[in-house]
């Protein structure tokens, strides 16, 4: 079935009204909400006023919504008037008047569902087809910016997140036209107008808890930057006026990644510290965009827009700093649109595209990541926009994050195709909820799995070890000013029972675990133990203060750590098993077609098929060459099987050969040959390389094999070995040195 041409839609839209009359007359009513805008805020205002209530489900990482606007007025007249006729090429007026025609009926809005109708030629005329696609919430037509704002990020609490320390993303992606910006700037002002109020009463609340006077605890700095092609500027600065091509001249501002590893553009930070100075920041950025938007060529709807909203903890100066990141990105379709222009702007909507490629590739890894529990590769430096969102897609990130991603399509019938793209690009993102599973077994070194008893248990054991810890090592301090002293101090007794402060029975009431605990954002985690510390609910004293917080922010990254590599195991799990699976398949359809085969082991001296020696590779080498090459390995064998069969030839003998020359052939493209190496050695050669360093190397690696097409795991592995292969010289190097030094 072919797409219909705008002309066919417009002229033909007395028959999609009908066929779309007979498909609505058979669906059942649309699924609305499963909660009231009236339900979320009073959650919402019960969890900000009540201490107790943190224990909240934080949901998933990524979350999918759709949303489609009314129809303009005169929009359909307006913008479907003139089309042209295909068959002369020259441009009429089908229909006097053009009335609207739905292209888009929501069948469900949580779980979303999104129904789009696409015009369509068949054999004997035009038709309609209606394709359906998923997310986890969707707005019809008929709902405003205050309820998105609420069931967005309200429901998902996104601005608690960010006064805690985390991040909290929403990206508007869509055909130019579709109602983006309305979206994201309708969103900005509800936060300027929300954010300060969020902040006054969890300042309140930690301020309290920490027995500090002062409640204002937060400090605010706003960015404001558009990505025009690869061109970022600030839009906080005025436009210098515009070119002759009546594009706005605007500084460049570099994007790139710091000695850090953080990629901070320099941009003018500003302060804000009340929703007035917010809203006046984001509307005068706004109107600078605009300026540019009433010269020739709307740049707006060209362009990323990315507001940033930082926010600085002031009593846990070290900790990260929670960020808001708004992206209005440019509009989908534009690259198509583009062609009828110069090469510049061309070249600005390829750039464009693949940027919003890329950024669907991360937004998946993430998501995938997220539902699995584990580590995979997240292309984020391959373009300046998915660089900007480092923090969202940075796996090493320790900070919680949240992305929301609004796909926007147009209500008419002429645009379905453009919706059906947008609906598509994004409705992956969605991921099953995590499966209720049953208690997982008890296992010390992940968290997830304690019970109640069991982290009451740990936490106590980490506090105490903690308080010991740092009462070791203010003694040696003391000891060593006494011995300059000519003194000796009595030596500690460690059994000697230590005050913790923490009363860890407060801290972990009930049936809590720490499952509750590796969900909480740190903030949260040091409120609670400042909490439990306080004797008759009195203020602590300044000192024991500053031991909580400095404890308690080591036994939370603690649990976290814990959590973490709980989650790398169970990934890691996953991968070999991933591994196995591949290999195991490859050799069932090499079985299928060449018959004999009964060994478990691929590609060995022992198998009855093989008449060659393959004993000179390993079945690791022979698995990793494998799964590099892929299909490529099938085929090749069967072309030698097949050829072997039409010549009458020894099938098992010309098979072999053609593994074996594939064997040499793997060889020769560089050895790829994976080595285990102990994992102290690589602990060792990590800390030896550094670890930036070391990531970065792997990093690149698993960038440049999906660039081409090579098992991403299996260059992680070869940029370890490489490492590990340096580091042993070097050490051989250092140890023959020595050993010359010493003769
Ligand atoms: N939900 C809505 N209700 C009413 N009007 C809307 C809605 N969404 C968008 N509009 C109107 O539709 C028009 C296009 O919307 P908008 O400019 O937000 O689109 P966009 O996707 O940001 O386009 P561009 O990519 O060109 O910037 C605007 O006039 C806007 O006011």
């Amino acid at each position: 079935m072919a797409a219909a041409s705008a002309t066919s839609i417009t002229s033909n839209l007395p028959l999609f009204r009908s066929l779309l009359s007979d498909w609505s007359a058979k669906q059942p009513p649309p699924k609305g909400f499963t909660t009231t805008t009236e339900e979320i805020s009073e959650v919402f205002d019960k969890r900000l006023s009540d201490k107790a209530s943190g224990l909240y489900e934080t949901g998933k990482d990524v979350l999918v919504t759709f949303r489609t606007r009314p129809p303009l007025e005169d929009e359909a007249a307006e913008k479907f008037k003139a089309v042209v006729d295909s068959e002369e090429g020259q441009e009429v007026q089908v229909q006097e008047k053009v009335e609207f025609c739905e292209g888009i009926t929501l069948a469900s809005a949580e779980p979303g569902v999104f129904v789009a109708h696409v015009p369509s030629v068949k054999w004997n005329g035009p038709t309609l087809q209606h394709k359906s696609f998923d997310s986890d919430l969707a707005f019809g037509p008929q709902i405003d910016n205050e309820e998105v704002y609420k069931r967005t990020v309200v429901a998902n609490d996104l601005l608690a997140l960010v006064l805690s320390g985390g991040i909290s993303c929403i990206l508007a992606y869509g055909q130019t036209g579709s109602g983006k910006t309305f979206t994201m700037e309708g969103l900005e002002h509800r936060i300027a107008r929300d954010l300060f109020a969020v902040a006054a009463v969890m300042g309140r609340r930690f301020a309290e808890a920490e027995g500090v006077e002062d409640h204002d605890i937060f400090e605010f700095g706003v960015t404001f930057l558009e990505l025009l092609g690869k061109h970022a500027s600030d839009l906080v600065e005025p436009p210098e006026g515009v070119d002759a091509r009546g594009e706005p001249i605007r500084k460049e501002v570099p994007i790139q990644e710091d000695k850090a590893g953080d990629v901070r553009p320099r941009l003018i930070s500003t302060s804000v510290r009340s929703s007035a100075e917010l809203e006046d920041l984001i509307n005068n950025s706004l109107a600078h965009r605009r300026t540019s938007a009433t010269a020739r060529n709307a740049t707006s709807s060209r362009s990323h827009a990315i507001l940033t909203i930082r926010v600085k903890n002031k009593l846990l100066p070290y900790a990260e700093e929670g960020q808001l990141i708004l992206v209005d990105l440019a509009g989908s379709e534009r690259y198509e649109d583009s062609k009828a222009h110069d090469k510049q702007r061309m070249d600005e909507s390829r750039e464009n595209n693949k940027s919003l490629m890329n950024l669907k590739d991360c937004v998946r890894a993430k998501a995938k990541m997220a539902a699995e529990e584990g580590f995979v590769h997240i292309p984020w430096r391959m373009n300046k926009l998915t660089m900007l969102l480092k923090p969202i897609f940075d796996i090493e990130a320790r900070q919680h994050s949240k992305t929301l991603i609004i796909a926007h399509v147009s209500p008419h019938i002429q645009d379905s195709v453009h919706s059906v793209n947008t609906l598509s690009y994004a409705s992956p993102f969605k991921t099953a909820p995590p499966k209720p599973r049953g208690p997982a077994p008890y296992d010390a070194k992940d968290p997830r799995t304690w019970s109640h008893a069991q982290t009451v248990s740990w936490l106590k054991d980490e506090f105490t070890k903690r308080v010991k810890l740092r009462r070791q090592a203010e003694w040696k301090v003391k000891s060593e000013r006494a011995a300059k002293e000519g003194k000796k101090l009595k030596p500690l007794d460690s059994d000697e029972p230590v005050d913790t402060h923490v009363d860890v029975d407060k801290l972990c009431p009930g049936d809590m675990t720490a499952k509750n605990f590796a969900k909480m954002y740190t903030t949260e985690f040091i409120e609670r133990c400042l909490q439990a510390a306080r004797k008759d609910e009195k203020p602590l004293p300044q000192s024991q203060t500053t031991v909580v917080k400095s404890i308690s922010t080591e036994v939370a990254g603690q649990m976290y750590y814990l959590v973490i590599t709980a989650k790398t195991r169970t990934r890691n799990a996953i991968m070999k098993s991933r591994k196995k699976l591949a290999v195991v398949d490859t050799y069932g359809e090499f079985k299928r077609t060449a018959g004999s085969r009964t060994s478990n082991v691929l590609w060995t001296g022992e198998a009855p098929l093989t008449k060659y020696n393959y004993g000179k590779y390993t079945d690791e080498e022979l698995n990793m060459a494998q799964l590099q090459y892929r299909s490529t390995w099938n085929q090749v064998l069967w072309a030698a099987e097949k050829k072997a069969k039409e010549e009458g030839g020894d099938v098992a003998e010309a098979v072999s050969k053609a593994a074996e020359e594939m064997m040499e052939k793997w060889k020769a493209e560089g050895g790829r040959v994976m080595l285990k190496f102990p994992e102290e050695e690589i602990a060792e050669a990590k800390a030896d390389t550094g670890y930036k360093k070391w990531d970065e190397h792997v990093e690149e690696a698993m960038v440049r094999a999906d660039n081409n097409k090579v098992d991403s795991q299996w260059a992680r592995e070869n940029a370890i070995r490489e490492m590990v292969d340096d580091y042993r010289k070097k050490k051989a190097s250092q140890r023959d040195g020595g050993a010359s030094n010493s003769v």
